[in-house]
């Protein structure tokens, strides 16, 4: 499984998240990668954990004015961005440009979707990953995966019956190990989450709890 943490705008210090998911990391094993404001990603990345952007403009270089260039989240540490989350949507063309701006950038894709219809779609442009996060769920305190087991398992069908070697992940209201768990055997191969961590008092206990079952 793999593990996202996207700490969007919350007032979490960024640093000791980042400290905290590398070292649950490497003493898990667990892939965990940590996803902050783009203005941080440089020193997140120092710290060695796995960095994502939050998401990435179609636009290269030029006269974008406060763009979000995907050269330049590269160039500042980032692997790979997320692209059309729920709190950041754009419309179908400009998620495919994003997804071929991320690519020439060399950073991994993963673009999210609101329901399993959405998935099909994305899935579609051929990024390497999707994740499923209904809006509704999202910073609450039920995870998707209990809340809605059959919106996981239809994004996973979803996807496979688009393009096979896209995998799909699953977000909103995950904080547990368990819930980490269940997503697992729901299909998912990954999940995205944020307030489970960035809003805990102690992210790394938070860290731990979630790949305790794996
Ligand atoms: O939007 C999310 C991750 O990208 C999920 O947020 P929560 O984990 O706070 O529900």
């Amino acid at each position: 499984m793999f593990i996202l943490v996207n700490l969007k705008a919350y007032p979490c210090d960024p640093i000791e998240v980042a400290t905290a998911a590398r070292d649950v990391a490497e003493e898990s094993g667990v892939r965990i990668a940590v996803s902050p404001q783009a203005a941080d990603i440089s020193r997140v990345a120092d710290t060695g954990v796995e960095t994502w952007a939050q998401h990435v403009d179609p636009n290269g270089h030029g006269s974008h004015t406060g763009s979000t260039l995907a050269e330049a989240v590269a160039e500042a540490g980032a692997v790979g961005t997320l692209i059309n989350h729920s709190e950041k949507r754009l419309k179908l063309a400009d998620i495919d440009g994003s997804v071929q701006a991320a690519e020439r950038a060399d950073l991994e894709t993963c673009v999210c979707a609101n329901n399993p219809a959405q998935i099909g779609a994305v899935a579609a442009l051929g990024p390497d990953s999707v994740a499923v996060e209904p809006p509704e769920l999202i910073g609450g305190d039920v995870s998707v995966a209990t809340a809605d087991p059959g919106i996981v398992t239809d994004a996973v069908d979803a996807a496979a019956n688009v393009d096979d070697d896209v995998a799909v992940y699953c977000g909103a209201g995950i904080s547990t190990g368990d819930d980490v768990v269940t997503a697992e055997e729901l299909g998912a191969s990954g999940i995205l989450l944020a307030s489970g961590v960035a809003k805990a008092d102690d992210p790394r206990a938070a860290l731990e709890d979630l790949v305790s079952g794996l």
